[in-house]
C-alpha cells in the first residue's frame, strides 16, 4: 500500500535544524571584524525568502555576495551540518534508509553540501534536487547555476513538474515555498516540519503541522521508533512550577501549557480532558470525579512531597502512575521550621509586631533559649528526621513518635505514645503526612495533654490540627506561640484573600504553604519531577512512584518492550506468557511487580513478532493498560 507513496523533503531547517548558508557565513566571515553585522543581514535575507516576501533569486545572489564563501569553507560546513541534524531525523534514519527509493530531497540549497549529508541516511544521490555553486579560479563561491530551475521563483513546483512523480506525493518542508508546491496542485498534502522553526504563514497553509518526522511517521503508520509522537503527550502544569519544568519537557518535544494557579474541580474536569500528563502542587484536588474525566491522562506528578491531594488508588485503578518530589523541598521545611522555633520562643512575633506600631518593649518576659529544650516531632520521616539532626546539633533535646518503626538518628529518644511525646516536650513539630486519618489528629485532648506554655509549629497539612481548639489554647495562654504554614481551606491563587480564626492572635506566625518555597527546592523539584515522569514514558521505570510497584528498567536494546498493567488478580502473568508462547516470542527479558490494587509486567521481546499479539494482549481480561515500546 506504500509503495505507490512519494516523499519530497526540503533541507534547509527541515532536514537539518539550521539554514546552510547561516551557517556558512559563520565560517567564512569567522574573522571579519563585521560578521555579526553581516550575519543577520543574511538571516533576514533567508527570512524574507522564506516566507515567500522576497523573490528567491535575489536573495540568493545578495546572501552569496554577503557571505564571501570559498571552497575550503565548505568540508567544515558539511562538518557542522552532519551535527545539526534534526532529532528526529536521527531517530528515524531507519525510515529514511527503507524508503530510499521513494525520498526525494528538493531544496534551494546547494548539493555541495546536501549530498554529503543526506546520502550518510540512505538518500540516493540521484534524488537530490538542489542547486549548485560556482566558483572562480581561486575557489571562491561566486554565484550559482543559474539555469537550475531551482533558482527561479516557485522553482520547486516547476521541479516537481518536470520530474513527474507518480503516485501519493508527500511535502514535508518549514518554507512557504514548499507550501506552494501544494499550492500548485503537484503534491497530494504539504506537511509544515515544525520542529526547528515555525512560520506562522506556512502552518496556516498546512494540511498537518507535524512538530516531528515522528509524528508524520505516525500519521501514515510507519512509526519504527516511537510508539507514540512525543508532541502529541500534552502537558498541564499548574501551580506557578518552576519554569525549567517547562524547558525540560519541551526540550523532551513534548507540548506543554501552563496556569498560575490551581483550579477548582469544574474547572480542572473540563481541562483535563485531553491531558496526558497533570503537574501539580498541593492545592489541585486530583479526586475519582475529576479523573473520570482524564481520558487520556498517562502520568501524574506532584511537584512537591504531599500526594494526599490526589486519590492515588483511582489512579492506580486506571493505570495512571503518580509521581512527586520526595527529597526536593525536604531541607527547606526543615530550616523554616527552625527559625520559627527560634522566634517563637523568644517571643519574637510580638515584638516585631509592636516595632511596627513604634511600640518599643525591651523586655525578657517569655524570652528563652531552645538549649536544652525538650523538642518533639510527630512523623519521624523525611523531614522529622531530618529536623531531629539540625536540632539536636543546637542543642536540643529531641524526642520522636511516629506510627510505624524508624531508625532514631543521633541521641533522639522515642516515645511510645502521642501523649507520652506531648506530655514530655515544651516545643512540638508537626511531619506527619496528610492521609485522611489524620484529619484533627492534634484535638482538644492533645492539646490537654501538652504542658502550659507549649509551642506548636505544623508545616504538614492543615486539616491535621483542629484551629478551634489551637485558638482556644492560645487564647488561655497555654500555648505561648505557634507557627502555622498549613490550613484546612487555602487559597487556590495569589489573588484570593486568606481567612482564618487564626489571623491576630499573640505570638503566632502565619505563613501562606511556604515551607518547600525556596527557589533551591523549586529548581530541584523541577529537575526531578520531569526526569521520572521521562523515564517512564520512554522506559516504563516507576522508580519513586507513590501509587505504582516500583521497578526499575535497563534502557531497552534491540527489542521491543510490552508494559502490561493490570488488575493484581491471581493467573495473569501466566496469560501473557502463554500468549507469548502461542506466538513463539522469544522472551528476553521479564519484569513483575504488584501492589495491592495492580500488578505490573514488563517483557522485553525479540524484535521480530506477530503484531496480532498486541491486539490479544489488550484484550487480556483484567488489562488496565496496555503500551508497547520500540
Ligand atoms: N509546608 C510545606 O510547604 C511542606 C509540607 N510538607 C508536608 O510534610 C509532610 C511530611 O513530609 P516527609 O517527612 O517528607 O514525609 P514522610 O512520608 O517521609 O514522613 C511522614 C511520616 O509521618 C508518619 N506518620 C503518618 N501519620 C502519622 C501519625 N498519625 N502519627 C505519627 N506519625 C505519623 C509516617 O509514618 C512517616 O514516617 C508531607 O507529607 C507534606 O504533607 C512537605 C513539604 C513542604
Ligand atoms: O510548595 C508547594 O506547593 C507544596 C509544598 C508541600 O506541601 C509539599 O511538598 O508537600
Amino acid at each position: 500500500m506504500k509503495s505507490n507513496q512519494i516523499y519530497i523533503i526540503d533541507f534547509d531547517s527541515t532536514f537539518t535544524q539550521v539554514e546552510a548558508l547561516d551557517e556558512l557565513a559563520k565560517i567564512s566571515l569567522k574573522d571579519d571584524p563585521k560578521q555579526l553585522e553581516i550575519s543577520k543581514k543574511i538571516e533576514k535575507i533567508t527570512q524574507l525568502a522564506m516566507a515567500g516576501e522576497l523573490n528567491f533569486k535575489q536573495s540568493l545572489e545578495q546572501r552569496i555576495n554577503l557571505v564571501k564563501a570559498n571552497k575550503i569553507h565548505l568540508d567544515k560546513l558539511i562538518e557542522v551540518l552532519k551535527e545539526k541534524i534534526s532529532v528526529s531525523f536521527k531517530r528515524n534514519v531507519n525510515f529514511l534508509k527503507d524508503h530510499a527509493s521513494q525520498i526525494y530531497i528538493v531544496s534551494n540549497g546547494f548539493k555541495a553540501f546536501i549530498i554529503p549529508i543526506v546520502t550518510e541516511y540512505g538518500i540516493l544521490e540521484s534524488h537530490v534536487f538542489a542547486n549548485t555553486f560556482t566558483y572562480n579560479q581561486q575557489g571562491d563561491i561566486v554565484g550559482f547555476d543559474e539555469s537550475n530551475i531551482l533558482t527561479e521563483s516557485n522553482g520547486k513546483s516547476k521541479l516537481l513538474k518536470k520530474l513527474n512523480l507518480k503516485g501519493d506525493i508527500y511535502m514535508i518542508g518549514d518554507g512557504y515555498n514548499d507550501y506552494e508546491v501544494k499550492a500548485a496542485g503537484l503534491v497530494n498534502k504539504f506537511y509544515a516540519f515544525t520542529e526547528n522553526v515555525k512560520r506562522k504563514n506556512v502552518m496556516e497553509k498546512a494540511d498537518h503541522i507535524t512538530p516531528s518526522l515522528d509524528e508524520f511517521l505516525y500519521l501514515h503508520h510507519m512509526n519504527t521508533t516511537l510508539s507514540y509522537p512525543k508532541n502529541r503527550i500534552k502537558v498541564l502544569l499548574l501551580e506557578n512550577i518552576h519554569p525549567s519544568a517547562k524547558v525540560t519537557l519541551e526540550k523532551e518535544g513534548y507540548e506543554v501549557l501552563e496556569h498560575n494557579g490551581a483550579m477548582d474541580a469544574e474547572e480542572l474536569k473540563e481541562k483535563i480532558k485531553d491531558i496526558s500528563i497533570i503537574g501539580i502542587r498541593s492545592k489541585t484536588q486530583l479526586t475519582e470525579e475529576v479523573l473520570q474525566h482524564a481520558k487520556r491522562l498517562i502520568a501524574v506528578s506532584a511537584f512537591c512531597i504531599g500526594t494526599n491531594q490526589i486519590d492515588l488508588e483511582a489512579c492506580a485503578k486506571r493505570g495512571i502512575p503518580v509521581f512527586n518530589a520526595p527529597y526536593s523541598n525536604t531541607r527547606s521545611v526543615v530550616e523554616l521550621a527552625i527559625g520559627e522555633i527560634i522566634l517563637l520562643l523568644r517571643n519574637v512575633p510580638d515584638k516585631i509586631q509592636q516595632m511596627h506600631l513604634g511600640k518599643w518593649n525591651k523586655s525578657a518576659t517569655r524570652s528563652y533559649e531552645i538549649r536544652g529544650k525538650k523538642l518533639g516531632i510527630i512523623g519521624y520521616g523525611n523531614i522529622g528526621a531530618q529536623l531531629s539532626v539540625l536540632a539536636e546539633s543546637l542543642g536540643f533535646d529531641v524526642y520522636y513518635y511516629d506510627v510505624i518503626e524508624k531508625l532514631p538518628l543521633g541521641n533522639v529518644t522515642k516515645c511510645d505514645s502521642l501523649k507520652e511525646l506531648l506530655q514530655t516536650c515544651e516545643v512540638i513539630s508537626l511531619h506527619l503526612d496528610g492521609r485522611p486519618e489524620n484529619k484533627n489528629y492534634i484535638d482538644v485532648e492533645q492539646f490537654d495533654q501538652m504542658q502550659e506554655g507549649s509551642v506548636i509549629i505544623n508545616l504538614s497539612r492543615g486539616h491535621v490540627v483542629n484551629l478551634e481548639a489551637l485558638r482556644e489554647n492560645i487564647l488561655s495562654g497555654k500555648i505561648i506561640g505557634a507557627a502555622i504554614d498549613v490550613y484546612p481551606e487555602e487559597p487556590k491563587t495569589n489573588n484570593e484573600a486568606f481567612e482564618s480564626i487564626l489571623k491576630g492572635l499573640p505570638n503566632v506566625i502565619l505563613t501562606p504553604h511556604i515551607g518547600g518555597s525556596t527557589l533551591e527546592a523549586q529548581e530541584n523539584i523541577a529537575q526531578f519531577v520531569p526526569q521520572k515522569l521521562m523515564d517512564y514514558i520512554n522506559t516504563g521505570s516507576t522508580t519513586n512512584s507513590v501509587n505504582f510497584p516500583n521497578l526499575q528498567l535497563p534502557i531497552l536494546k534491540d527489542a521491543h518492550r510490552l508494559i502490561h498493567i493490570h488488575y493484581n488478580t491471581p493467573g495473569i502473568l501466566a496469560k501473557i506468557n502463554e500468549l507469548l508462547a502461542k506466538h513463539q516470542i522469544n522472551i528476553d527479558g521479564q519484569y513483575l511487580k504488584t501492589n495491592e490494587t495492580i500488578g505490573y509486567v514488563i517483557t522485553d521481546v525479540n524484535k521480530a513478532y506477530d503484531e496480532s499479539i498486541i491486539k490479544e494482549l489488550k484484550n487480556l481480561e483484567g488489562t488496565i493498560k496496555f503500551r508497547v515500546l520500540y
